[in-house]
């Protein structure tokens, strides 16, 4: 594929850090005599070594030599330890077409990012122009819109369901675009499973279409999937990166609720001519993610492989829908989320739930999100709100709806 076209002005114009390039080929020769860098010297480092106790109670330890490194400035693409051991996931769990393919047919390549919302912010500088055409349903993630809006993009809503975008209205959409539309929507970001905020899942058959409508239409898709590892389901629906023929498929992977969010560690699954635009960025930005969070990481995960909670959310999410089925049955609708962490609830009689939410159950110390934050139009109203299930213990669940029927009822006799 020719990528040229999806770049944005600024990505096209990055160009290598030398100091950087320096460092990262003289890091490949143990032996260097390193009089290159602006490395801080490791024996000035105040932490000499770490022990972590684990819920089995086993610890993992830092000892000198790996703390030294774990301090220190290191590659801008991530560790190479870690960016194998991703490789390795990526090609087991996805079996990407991608993993075999030369540099410049889109070859695989993954680049470690602090959280994957580094990593989706990075995708979208490199892709988005004012006036750029993006296509995403509706609503979505906040982050995303806030970051698509700040970059002039211009939000084409495609249709959606229960069950994800409709495959027939994104066709619809590309059939009937017109020069005066302005130019083909460079991609499509979507939320595959458990998406934020409505916790739907796509099924296989519409990830098929859509992505066959990628290839028809030309445009790359940003499978955002930070939900992967929380699926209720038995069978997981293929990944956008496992149907990948083309090399046109950026998958975001995310380790903050499956590990930790505060460690901020995430990473970009590519064709590599994307990728390294993203390095570039990231060689004059963050330089690299913290080389302490990425080597405690994979110390966890070498020793721990993936730490599976799906079953602590499973239980989290069927305390959720049993706490609305005894407190909201008739107050309002919502349907059962297969993966991912919120409950989307559409209460009825009332048009806008912001001042529901942001006064009235505050007050009474409930955390909701008033749904009209996730729309593309923020003034829009909405009578949804996003409920997460995954912090609040059983019986504050319980307790949070009960005072939300209340608070319905009363709202309902105004
Ligand atoms: C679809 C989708 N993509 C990417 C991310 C970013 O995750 P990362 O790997 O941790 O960077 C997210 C995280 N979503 C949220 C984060 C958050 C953090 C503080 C406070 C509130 C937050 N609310 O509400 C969120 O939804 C997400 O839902």
């Amino acid at each position: 594929m020719d990528y040229s076209r999806f770049l944005s002005v600024v990505s096209a114009s990055r160009q290598g850090n030398p100091e950087r390039l320096t460092h990262d080929v003289a890091k490949k020769i143990p032996s260097a005599i390193m009089l290159s860098g602006d490395m801080p010297n490791p024996n000035s480092f105040p932490f000499k070594t770490a022990s972590f106790t684990i819920d089995d109670g086993t610890t993992i330890e830092i000892g000198e030599d790996l703390m030294k490194r774990a301090l220190q400035y290191s590659e801008t693409s991530g560790i190479p330890e870690l960016l194998s051991w991703l490789k390795d996931l990526q090609k087991s769990l996805h079996n990407p077409p991608t993993a075999n393919y030369s540099p410049d047919q889109g070859q695989m390549e993954i680049c470690v990012t602090t959280g994957s919302q580094e990593g989706l912010c990075k995708v979208f500088d490199m892709l988005v122009n004012p006036g750029d055409n993006v296509l995403l349903d509706d609503p979505n993630y906040t982050g995303t819109l806030a970051a698509l809006k700040a970059l002039g993009a211009n939000i084409v809503r495609v249709p959606s369901d229960k069950s994800g975008i409709i495959p027939k209205a994104l066709k619809d959409i590309l059939f009937k675009w017109r020069p005066e539309n302005g130019k083909k929507p460079k991609f499509l970001y979507i939320i595959p499973n458990g998406s934020n905020p409505a916790g739907i899942s796509l099924s296989t058959d519409r990830k098929k279409e859509i992505y066959q409508l990628a290839r028809e239409y030309d445009f790359l898709i940003i499978e955002d999937d930070p939900y992967y590892f929380l699926q209720f389901v038995k069978t997981k629906a293929p990944t956008f990166l496992s149907m990948d023929v083309d090399g046109r498929v950026i998958r975001s992977d995310s380790f903050s609720k499956i590990i930790s969010a505060g460690l901020r560690l995430g990473f970009l699954t590519g064709p590599k001519p994307l990728i390294d635009r993203i390095v570039l960025h990231m060689q004059v930005s963050t330089i690299h993610t913290s080389t302490f969070t990425q080597a405690s990481d994979l110390d966890l995960l070498q020793t721990n492989g993936l730490i599976l909670v799906v079953e602590f959310y499973r239980a989290q999410r069927n305390t959720m829908l049993a706490a609305a089925d005894k407190w909201l049955k008739d107050l309002a609708d919502w349907y059962v989320p297969t993966a991912g962490m919120f409950l989307w609830i559409k209460i009825k009689g009332i048009s806008d739930t912001h001042q529901l939410v942001m006064e009235k159950a505050l007050e009474k110390g409930i955390c909701l999100v008033p749904g009209r934050g996730f729309h593309r139009d923020s003034s829009e109203p909405s009578p949804y709100v996003r409920a997460s299930f995954s912090f609040a213990s059983p019986i504050q669940i319980d307790q949070a709806f009960q005072k939300l029927a209340e608070l319905i009822r009363e709202n309902m006799k105004c």
